[in-house]
Parts: structure tokens; C-alpha cells; sequence
């Protein structure tokens, strides 16, 4: 046999072809996988970190006063930490620069006389148009020289008064990736068994140091105190302490602690925002901002009050729809069933099939099911053919009565007492319906207001949760931007300032990416919910500002009369 002929190289040597490198099978853990693809879950660079960080343990802290229908109080707290500070935390001995060439911000002598000359030079000239009284714009800071920039620390602290944690599911909780007690049906923030854990997934990333958890039930008089870190190539929970506590306040609730690098300068707008939103969408709770830094005139403290003790009824557990179910899922209700045969399991495991349709929908799977089969002994064919019947039989669509929206009243209140508007109108839909999930749309039209910017201003929430980023693409400002016709309300979609606020509650928000960023606009549904709630809003808006029309007109008649 003739041996393949060698390549020619440019040089004229010949060169045989290197042979591919064997593929080797490897495996990823899920905590593996998530460091490494870290901005799926929102966590995208240093400033969205801190801001991912504060936005889950917040949501995580309502979730749990909610959960056992606490009015929650919940205590955020930034804290910088500066380099040698962090350095004596983790005992890494400050050390000078002694090879200063070696690092990229370094600037030659020649470089650095050149920029200080540049920055007197502006210095002058705005001190020059300020003395003649000429308005003098706010120069840029300093952009000083190039390169990365110091890292910046933070020790985030959330504080909340909940459920707080069984001692023993804390490791779990914090140190598994992809576990969690929200995965059942139900309304809830949380809903990936993720966030906390990328939290910490970070700050081993970015600091290398672990997580706090201080945690006590109602019933125990103690407190579990657990420190520990995730071992992310088997996806388990490294311990480094864990041990019971003194109770001596009766204090129940959870505090988590993570120390990470941010930045809070570009990412300090977002956090704040989002502080404000979840006041607007929360009026019930009560939340202490704090930032804390070694600079005073850069410390923030902000309380925001609670407004009112109605708080929305927690949401409950449902069963599934028939027409949400693929047959992944119809297997595995199948193994955990306590049911045994096929007629019970049917009534049992599913909303809206009752004694008589379940024996009909017996009847039309075929001569080879029967109501008394054993439900464990179903074939993989006849679990397809019982999902292809579900796809295509009429089922009553589930209620929404497992739903907590906001409520009409909260909404309107959160509106009022943020943003102080001239004028707001609130509604909310009746439950419907997507891929066999219940959903209630709410919404609010605002106009005027303290710190709202003329045009359209949208605030978007999702099972209570402000959305913040991904705004282009979202069901909602879509819709306020193309499908609603201001005009016709007597509403300047460009002048007048108009806010926008949506709130959507599901037992299945369909957020595009783990992020629970945005709602994408292709569930036609929920689109048409949402533009008919907005509309709702805008019809009351326009009476209103008929009246008020009129009213000045009169007004206007009367003075002219008596001139
Ligand atoms: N402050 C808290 N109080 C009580 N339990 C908590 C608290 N924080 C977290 N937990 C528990 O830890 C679990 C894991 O939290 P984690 O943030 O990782 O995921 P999640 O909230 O379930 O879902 P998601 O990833 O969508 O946020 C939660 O399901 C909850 O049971």
C-alpha cells in the first residue's frame, strides 16, 4: 500500500501531517459548568456580579418571609473593602511594587509629566471661564493611565426575618449547585436552584473566600451558623464549620454573608434602581439599603418604609395541566405517584380531570388501557399515546387561585409612593392562560411625577421581581412601544411623562435565560394580556384628563366672564 504522500512546507521541507489528538470523554459537573458560563445566570462581569449578588439574596430573603406570611424586613449591606484590608483578611502580607515596569499601568516618566501638564492645562481653563462667570461643564475625571485597574472587594450581607433553614439542609442549600425548595408548581422569585450558589461561585472565583449563613427557625432556640465553600468539580458543599448557637434574641430569618469583587461606581444606578422598583412592586416589606465605605461622602443609607400591612396571600402549590405536561414529566409523575392504577392517577396527579373524563379519556386511548391498569406497569408507547391526548383533547383551563399577583392596591400604592405622579391608573386581568400555565397580568399608567424622564418610562416585574436589563426584547416594552397608540388617550408618547409599569405572575414566567432578565414577546398570550391591561390603564387615564380639561376650561370661562 502507497503511503500518503507529505505535505510541502514553504520552505520546501516536508512535513507529515499531525495526526488529530484522540477525543477523550469527558464530564462536567453543573458547578462546573456554571463558572464557566457564569453570564448566563447574570453574572457577566465585576459590576453585574455585585448587582446579580444583591438581586438574589434580596429575592431570596422575600421568598422566605413570604413563605410563612411574614410582613418581611429585609437589611442589605455593601460594604467595601479596600485592597489592604482584604489583603489582611485573607493574611497576604501588602507588598510595595518593586519591579514597576513589570505591571500595565505602568507610564514612563515622559508619559506622566505629558498627562499632568494636560490635566493643569484644563484645570486652568475652567478655573478661567468659571471667574468669568461663564458656565463651566463638569470635566470628566481624570483619566489617569492605562490598564485594568485595582480590583475592587465587597462584602455583601442580606439580612432577612423568614423561615430561615432546617440545620442540616444548609450545606445543600448553599453548596450544591441546582438545589433548591422551590422547584414544585408554584408561584415563586426563585425558581432555578442556582443563585446563591453562583454568588458563591463567584466570590470563589474572584476573592477565594466562602460563604456565612446564619440562619434560625420559628421552633429552634438556636442559630446555625455554617461557613463554607462549593467543591465545584464534584458539585458538592465544603464545610468549614458548621455548629449550633445561642438564640438568646428568639430571632428567626436568615443572614446571608458573601465577600466578592464588583464594581459599585458603574453598577451603583442599577442597584439602587432595582432597589426602588422592588419598593414600588413591595410596599409591604421593609428594606435598609446600606453602601459602607471608608470614604464617608460615597456612604448611602436608604430606608425604604413600609407603606402598608396587606400583604398578597402566599401563593400555593398546584397540580400540573394536562396541557403543560411533555412525557419526560408524565414519566416522572408516574414513579413518584402514590397512585396505583391508571383512573386514580389521572384524578390524582392532574387539575381539571375529574371522574368522568378521566374514564373518557380512558375510553379514546385505545382497546389497550383500562381505569383499573397499574399506572407503574405503562409501556413507553402508551405514555406517548396518553401525551399525544393531552396535547389534543379540550381541557378546562387551570385557575389562577394559585396565583399572588401584587394586587391592584399595592401596585398603585408602590406607584404613588415612589414616584409621586399627577396622575395614575391601575388594573388587574383575570387569570389566564399559556401552554397550559395560569398567569395574571397587571398594570399601571402614571403621569408626571418626581424623577421620571419625559416619554416612556417602563418599569417591568415578573413574579414580583424588577427586570432591569434586556429591556429591547421584553413582552412589555415592546408592546408599550409599538402596539398601543397613545394618542388616542390624549397621552404625548414623547412629551408627556408616561410611566409604564407591568407586572406578570405565573406559575411558569417564560424568561428568556437563567438570568430572569427579560420575557421574551413570542407567548402571543401573555402579549395580548399585556397590551390589554396597558390599554385598561390608558382608557381610565384619558377620562381623567378629559375632566381635567374640561374643568380648566371652565375655569378659563370664568375668569374671561368676570374680566
Ligand atoms: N434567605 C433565605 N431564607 C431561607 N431559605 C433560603 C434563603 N436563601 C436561600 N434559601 C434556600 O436555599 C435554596 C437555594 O437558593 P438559591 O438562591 O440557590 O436558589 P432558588 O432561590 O431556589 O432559585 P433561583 O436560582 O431561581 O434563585 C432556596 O430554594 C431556599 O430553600
Amino acid at each position: 500500500m502507497e503511503s500518503e504522500s507529505p505535505i510541502e512546507t514553504k520552505k520546501g521541507r516536508s512535513k507529515t501531517p499531525k495526526k488529530a489528538k484522540e477525543s477523550i470523554l469527558k464530564q462536567k459537573s453543573p458547578a462546573e459548568f456554571f463558572a464557566e458560563n457564569k453570564n448566563i445566570a447574570g453574572f457577566d462581569n465585576p459590576g453585574k456580579c455585585l448587582y446579580t449578588t444583591v438581586r438574589e439574596l434580596v429575592e431570596n430573603a422575600l421568598d422566605s418571609a413570604e413563605s410563612i406570611s411574614e410582613l418581611p424586613v429585609v437589611e442589605i449591606t455593601i460594604e467595601e473593602i479596600v485592597k489592604s484590608k482584604f489583603n489582611s483578611m485573607i493574611g497576604l502580607v501588602d507588598r510595595e511594587r518593586v519591579d514597576a515596569e513589570l505591571y500595565d499601568d505602568f507610564e514612563t516618566a515622559k508619559a506622566r509629566e505629558k498627562r499632568l501638564a494636560k490635566e493643569a492645562r484644563a484645570q486652568e481653563l475652567q478655573a478661567k471661564n468659571a471667574a468669568l462667570g461663564k458656565k463651566v461643564k463638569e470635566s470628566a475625571a481624570p483619566k489617569g493611565v492605562k490598564g485594568r485597574g485595582e480590583a475592587s472587594f465587597f462584602r455583601v450581607t442580606c439580612k432577612d426575618n423568614g423561615r430561615g433553614m432546617p440545620h442540616d439542609d444548609i450545606p445543600n442549600m448553599f453548596g450544591r449547585v441546582l438545589s433548591g425548595t422551590k422547584y414544585g408548581l408554584k408561584q415563586t422569585r426563585g425558581k432555578f436552584g442556582l443563585g446563591a450558589k453562583m454568588a458563591l461561585i463567584w466570590s470563589k472565583m474572584s476573592t477565594g473566600l466562602p460563604i456565612e449563613i446564619s440562619s434560625s427557625m420559628k421552633s429552634q432556640n438556636y442559630v446555625s451558623f455554617c461557613r463554607l465553600d462549593i467543591d465545584i468539580h464534584r458539585n458538592i458543599p465544603h464545610v468549614h464549620l458548621h455548629e449550633k448557637r445561642d438564640n438568646k434574641d428568639r430571632w428567626h430569618g436568615a443572614e446571608i454573608q458573601v465577600v466578592i469583587e464588583g464594581n459599585w461606581t458603574t453598577y451603583r444606578s442599577k442597584i439602587l434602581h432595582y432597589m426602588r422598583q422592588m419598593a414600588v412592586i413591595t410596599p409591604y416589606a421593609q428594606f435598609l439599603f446600606k453602601f459602607v465605605s471608608d470614604s464617608p461622602d460615597k456612604n448611602v443609607t436608604i430606608k425604604f418604609a413600609r407603606r402598608t400591612d396587606v400583604m398578597p396571600p402566599v401563593p400555593v402549590e398546584t397540580k400540573h395541566h394536562p396541557s403543560s405536561v411533555d412525557i419526560l414529566l408524565i414519566k416522572r409523575l408516574i414513579a413518584e405517584t402514590s397512585k396505583t392504577n391508571l383512573m386514580q392517577f389521572l384524578q390524582h396527579e392532574f387539575v381539571n380531570i375529574g371522574k368522568s373524563l378521566a374514564e373518557r379519556l380512558i375510553g379514546e386511548m385505545g382497546p389497550d388501557f383500562s381505569p383499573k391498569m397499574a399506572v407503574k406497569s405503562l409501556t413507553d408507547q402508551q405514555i406517548v399515546r396518553i401525551h399525544q391526548l393531552f396535547r389534543q383533547a379540550k381541557f378546562d383551563d387551570p385557575s389562577g387561585d394559585c396565583l399572588s399577583p401584587a394586587g391592584e392596591y399595592n401596585l398603585r400604592l408602590g406607584i404613588i409612593k415612589e414616584l409621586h405622579p399627577d396622575m395614575v391608573a391601575t388594573y388587574s386581568g383575570s387569570a389566564q392562560v399559556f401552554e397550559g400555565h395560569p398567569f395574571i397580568v397587571e398594570a399601571g399608567v402614571s403621569l408626571g411625577g418626581k424623577d421620571v424622564k419625559h416619554g416612556l418610562n417602563i418599569f417591568r416585574f415578573a413574579n414580583r421581581i424588577p427586570l432591569l436589563f434586556e429591556q429591547g426584547g421584553d413582552v412589555v416594552t415592546r408592546t408599550a412601544l409599538k402596539r398601543i397608540n397613545w394618542n388616542t388617550y390624549k397621552i404625548n408618547q414623547t412629551q408627556d411623562k408616561i410611566g409604564v409599569f407591568v407586572s406578570i405572575v405565573s406559575t411558569k414566567v417564560p424568561f428568556k435565560g437563567t438570568g430572569k432578565e427579560y420575557i421574551g414577546d413570542d407567548i402571543s398570550e401573555i402579549a395580548t394580556a399585556v397590551k390589554a391591561a396597558i390599554k385598561q390603564c390608558c382608557i381610565q387615564l384619558k377620562s381623567k384628563i378629559v375632566k381635567k380639561m374640561q374643568a380648566r376650561e371652565q375655569q378659563e370661562r370664568k375668569r374671561n366672564l368676570s374680566k
